[in-house]
Formats: C-alpha cells, sequence, structure tokens
C-alpha cells in the first residue's frame, strides 16, 4: 500500500502502528524515528520497524507516509523540523488527540506538493512506550480523519484504505466537532479521573487512613484511566481548552443537580438519571461499541446542545423522543 513509512515517536500508538502495518503487509519499510537509541534498539527487537533513525528529519526522507506519534505538544516544532525533508507527493498525517491545534501547529509547515490529512484513533490504553503497543490495538475501532477544505481526495482516500488495512473503522468529522466530542468522552473522563484519584490520596495522607488499601472497584477503575501518561495528557488539556473548559462547566452543572437531589432527597430524580445512564451502557454493548459518534450527548430532559457536524448546532431532545 505504501513504499516507505515513518513513524515519529515510538509509544503506544507508533508502536502498535508498526506491528499493525507488519500484520496487513502494508508497508515496504518501516521506518521510526525516537530520540534515545534504548526505543530505537527495542523498536527493532520488537520488530515492528526496519530501521531507526535518530531525528525526524532524517526518519521522512524518502517516505511515502508520515505518521507524527507523539505528545501533540511537539507537533509544530517537528513539523518545522521534517518540513525540507518532506518528499514530494508524500502524506503527512498524526494521531493526535486534539484536532483543531495539530492543523494550527502542522498546517502552515506543510511544503506545496505535500498532502496533510490529520487523524485520530479512538483507541488505546494507560500504558506508553514502545513495549506497549500491539497488532489488534485498533480492530473494530474508529479513526476519525478531519481533513482541511483544501485537503487532496485521493490523499483521503489512501489514509481511509490505510487505516482500514489497520482494523479500524474510519470517519470523517469536521476538526471542531471532533474536539468537542473527544472533550466529553475522553478528556473529560480523564481529568475525572485524575481528580478523584489526586483526591483520594490527598485524603489518605492528611487522615493518616486507608483510603486506598480499602479502595473499592469503582475507585480501582479510575486509577487505571489516571495511570495514563502525563505529558501526553498535559498536552491535551492544554491544546483542547476551550472545548474541555465547555465540557467541564455542562458537567459541574449537572454534578450540581445531583448534589441537590441528595441534598433534598429527591429519590427519583437519581432512580432517573442512573436507570437513564444504566440505558446507555447497555445500548454501546449491544452495539459492540458501534454507537454512532454523531450520538453522543444524549441526557434525559436535558436541552443538550451540540455543534453538528457542519459547525452549526444540534439539538437533541430526551432519549425517548
Ligand atoms: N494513549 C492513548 O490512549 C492514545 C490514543 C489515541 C491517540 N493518542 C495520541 O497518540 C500520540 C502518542 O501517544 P502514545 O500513547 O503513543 O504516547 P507514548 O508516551 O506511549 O509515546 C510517545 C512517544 O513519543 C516520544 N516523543 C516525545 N517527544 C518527541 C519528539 N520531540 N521527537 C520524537 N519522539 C518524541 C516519547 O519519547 C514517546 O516514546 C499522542 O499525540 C496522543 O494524544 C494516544
Ligand atoms: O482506553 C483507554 O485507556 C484510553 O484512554 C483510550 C482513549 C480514550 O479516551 O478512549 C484515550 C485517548 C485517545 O485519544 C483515544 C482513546
Amino acid at each position: 500500500m505504501f513504499g516507505r513509512v515513518a513513524l515519529i515517536g515510538l509509544g503506544l500508538i507508533g508502536s502498535s502502528l508498526g506491528h499493525a502495518m507488519r500484520r496487513g503487509s502494508i508497508a515496504g519499510e518501516i521506518v521510526g524515528a525516537a530520540r534515545t537509541a534504548e526505543t530505537r534498539e527495542a523498536a527493532l527487537r520488537l520488530g515492528f520497524i526496519d530501521r531507526g533513525c535518530k531525528t525526524a528529519a532524517e526518519a521522512v526522507a524518502g517516505a511515502d507516509l508520515v505518521i507524527l506519534c507523539t505528545p501533540v505538544g511537539t507537533y509544530g516544532a517537528l513539523a518545522a523540523e521534517i518540513a525540507p525533508a518532506l518528499a514530494p507527493g508524500a502524506i503527512v498525517t498524526d494521531v493526535g488527540s486534539v484536532k483543531m491545534s495539530v492543523i494550527r501547529d502542522i498546517g502552515p509547515h506543510i511544503p506545496k506538493g505535500v498532502h496533510f490529512v490529520p487523524g485520530h484513533p479512538i483507541a488505546g490504553t494507560e500504558q506508553s512506550g514502545p513495549e506497549a503497543g500491539f497488532a489488534h490495538l485498533f480492530d473494530g475501532r474508529w479513526t476519525i480523519l478531519t481533513p482541511t477544505a483544501v485537503a487532496d481526495p485521493d490523499a483521503l482516500a489512501r489514509l481511509t484504505a490505510f487505516w482500514t488495512a489497520c482494523g479500524a473503522k474510519v470517519e470523517v468529522m469536521d476538526p471542531e466537532r471532533h474536539d468537542m466530542v473527544l472533550a466529553i468522552t475522553s478528556h473529560l473522563p480523564h481529568l475525572i479521573a485524575y481528580n478523584i484519584v489526586g483526591t483520594a490520596a490527598h485524603l489518605e495522607t492528611v487522615t493518616e487512613s486507608e483510603v486506598i488499601k480499602f479502595s473499592a472497584g469503582g475507585f480501582r477503575d479510575f486509577t487505571r484511566l489516571a495511570a495514563s501518561d502525563p505529558t501526553m495528557w498535559r498536552d491535551v488539556f492544554l491544546n483542547n481548552r476551550e472545548a474541555v473548559l465547555e465540557m467541564l462547566g455542562r458537567f459541574t452543572e449537572d454534578l450540581i443537580s445531583l448534589q441537590r437531589a441528595i441534598r433534598y432527597r429527591d429519590g427519583q430524580a437519581l432512580y432517573d438519571l442512573f436507570s437513564y445512564t444504566r440505558q446507555v451502557r447497555r445500548e454501546i454493548i449491544e452495539a459492540g461499541q458501534e454507537t454512532p459518534l454523531a450520538d453522543f450527548g444524549r441526557h434525559p430532559g436535558a436541552d443538550t446542545h451540540v455543534p453538528n457536524a457542519r459547525g452549526g448546532a444540534a439539538r437533541k431532545g430526551k432519549a425517548s423522543e
């Protein structure tokens, strides 16, 4: 499918892509860029690259497809570094968890004749580094592509075929909508996890009690998310600031409603919400995670107001409507 693919960053996502490319015989040669010899050696030993380079500029020379797999805060400097070395006709893409900032940071550096199509696989774990990857990470999961208005249709089609060959289902989305959707479905859950684990750990320290030792399953589920890579998530929150703050505002309002329901012993309100959320979970499982992305944000009785794919506004009413 591609003669030479350059992976910039050989952590969880870079290594998983390398393994997936091997599995599907997608690339003639996989070149990987990592700053440390230790990472390059691990990648060669694990067999998901053919050649390791110390710099990104070295790795992209002669590549037909270049995939940035580093934290989103690095993209501007990396794009500036690789720009002069990119081959004419190459496709540059990324896997970053935020899309507006990626377009802002990479877009201006892309030379004429090189095609830029941003992307984001909605698949991952709390692990990081070259040992963390595996070939089936993307199987049956969504990858969202957010081409700009000037994107080359052929490059978009080739990248769609690439992700499909890696096992993913592909959806094209407006980058602004992507950032709003992911703010509520991925970024906020991580923020909540970081916060609750931090609060519990602090409580344990100040009360000198064994809060964490006796932690229940619910708390342990949060600790998995809260173990995710600090650099990656720092960059996500700094680069999806507006959308996360918007969703955090809505979340806080809903949390205060719950607080009031508990204070005023409004069991019906609690029961109604918990029944609804249980149904959401069942629908996701029944759909085998195939719940359309456009369906997020439904809430019983809520006047949920979600920007639609064209940047306009789509109102969603009660779930039963
Ligand atoms: N972890 C997930 O669940 C997940 C899922 C989807 C997308 N993403 C996105 O994928 C990207 C990579 O995340 P990951 O989970 O693979 O992280 P990771 O920490 O496992 O890997 C990132 C790698 O990039 C390297 N790196 C950092 N700066 C670099 C630079 N300037 N030049 C070269 N290498 C550099 C790091 O040393 C590390 O090996 C991020 O943009 C993240 O937002 C992550
Ligand atoms: O499953 C996990 O551990 C993840 O955090 C993966 C997850 C997510 O929130 O679903 C995290 C960040 C991404 O950009 C995409 C996927």
